[in-house]
């Protein structure tokens, strides 16, 4: 088994990437879109639903994992993979993110954060190294650092402050995991709001610790989207070439495209499944409700370019009906086809950079999926 860590680019085309990434749990072929598994599950579909449709690594959330079923019940359990019975990469985010959009009674402090549980209300605080020990419970192959994302308008003195806080934070997560222990690799996070210095400050700082990747975190907070692509434009640079790079919470077709133009490496978005359960279809000429009335008493499948199993295998009327009389098969049907929308399309990115064609496919996708379009 290649070493975990070992990143080895293949290709390139312009800024844009190719690459493969080791972990205890496989090799991930980047560019890669993660699906997002928030309990344990991706929700609606099993692990072979997943690997049907070619997921290479999935995401779990340490908030959500630690509050339940609880990471040393998981742990005893023999760990998430086994949890979960997914046998290929995980990646876990730390939680910060999600104590700040979904925990009740938040408190920030030097030492970590404390939070009352969105499930109970009872009270916990997380730590950098309670969250390192939780991610090391779960075993995921890519653990996340305890950081701030910044909130969205957030000042130039508060931002200075805050990433600050985050690299002394991150420092402790990595004291806490020496590097490769058991296989599990340890990601740093940049933050730095939407200040070039502050990227830059924060990525000198971040990128100076060891960490086997990099994020850039604090992105996909309700700003613009040309906001979105100038931070991300400004601060890829000043993270290794040598070393993935993950855009976290990114993103939408015309995003994940324009981050691998800059040089990212890996994505993650709840879009393509949370959309999927509110009847929002990415297809290959565009976003479509599969409500709409025009698909009443239309046979013809959902995608006529998609060979995911609820195109080849029903109709749109049949997919409308679903939704409309909110059947649970509804659900699996349309996340099956969103995910193997982002999964195909980063399958064809890393086509297209291994044969010099990646300026073309944006444009073809540009075209459909407009940046400047929500
Ligand atoms: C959607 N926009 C967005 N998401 C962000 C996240 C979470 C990424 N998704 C992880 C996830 C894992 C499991 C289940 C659900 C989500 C961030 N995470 C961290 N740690 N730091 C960020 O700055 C940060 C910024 C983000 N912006
Ligand atoms: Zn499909």
């Amino acid at each position: 088994m290649t070493t975990p860590g070992t990143f080895t680019i293949t290709a390139r085309d312009g800024a844009a990437r190719r690459a493969s990434l080791a972990t205890a749990h496989g090799v991930v072929q980047t560019p890669a879109f993660m699906p997002v598994g928030t309990q344990g599950t991706v929700k609606s579909l099993c692990p072979r639903d997943l690997r049907e449709i070619g997921t290479q690594i999935l995401l779990g959330n340490t908030y959500h994992l630690y509050l339940r079923p609880g990471d040393e019940l998981i742990a005893r359990l023999g760990g998430l993979h086994r949890f979960m019975a997914w046998d290929g990469p995980i990646l876990t985010d730390s939680g910060g993110f999600q104590v700040f959009s979904l925990a009740g009674l938040r408190r920030l402090t030097p030492d970590g954060v404390e939070f009352a549980s969105h499930i109970d209300g009872s009270r916990h605080f997380f730590s950098p190294e309670k969250v390192v020990s939780i991610q090391q419970n779960l075993g995921s192959d890519i653990m996340m650092v305890l950081d701030e994302c910044v909130p969205y308008g957030a000042d130039f003195d508060y931002t200075k402050k805050s990433l600050a806080l985050t690299t002394a934070w991150a420092q402790r997560c990595r004291e806490a995991h020496p590097p490769l222990h058991r296989g599990q690799l340890l990601f740093g996070i940049v933050q730095g709001g939407f200040y070039p210095e502050l990227r830059a400050e924060s990525a000198a700082q971040i990128t100076s610790l060891g960490f086997d990747g990099h994020a850039l975190g604090g992105v996909s907070v309700g700003e613009p989207r040309p906001e979105m692509h100038a931070i991300i434009h400004s601060s890829v640079p000043h993270l290794p070439d040598n070393k993935p790079r993950y855009l976290m919470g990114v993103g939408a077709p015309q995003d994940i495209l324009a981050g691998v133009a800059a040089g990212i490496d890996m994505f993650d978005c709840v879009l393509a499944t949370r959309n999927a359960r509110n009847g929002t279809l990415f297809t290959s000429t565009g976003k479509v409700n599969v409500k709409k009335a025009a698909f009443r008493d239309d046979d013809s499948p959902l995608d006529p370019a998609c060979s995911c199993y609820a195109c080849r295998t029903f109709s749109r009327a049949y997919l409308r009906h679903l939704y409309i009389a909110k059947e649970l098969l509804s659900y699996r049907l349309n996340t099956i086809h969103n995910l193997t929308f982002f999964l195909s399309l980063t399958k064809r990115i890393r086509e297209a950079i291994e044969t010099g064609g990646f300026a073309s496919l944006k444009a073809e996708m540009d075209a459909i999926y407009p940046p400047d379009a929500p």
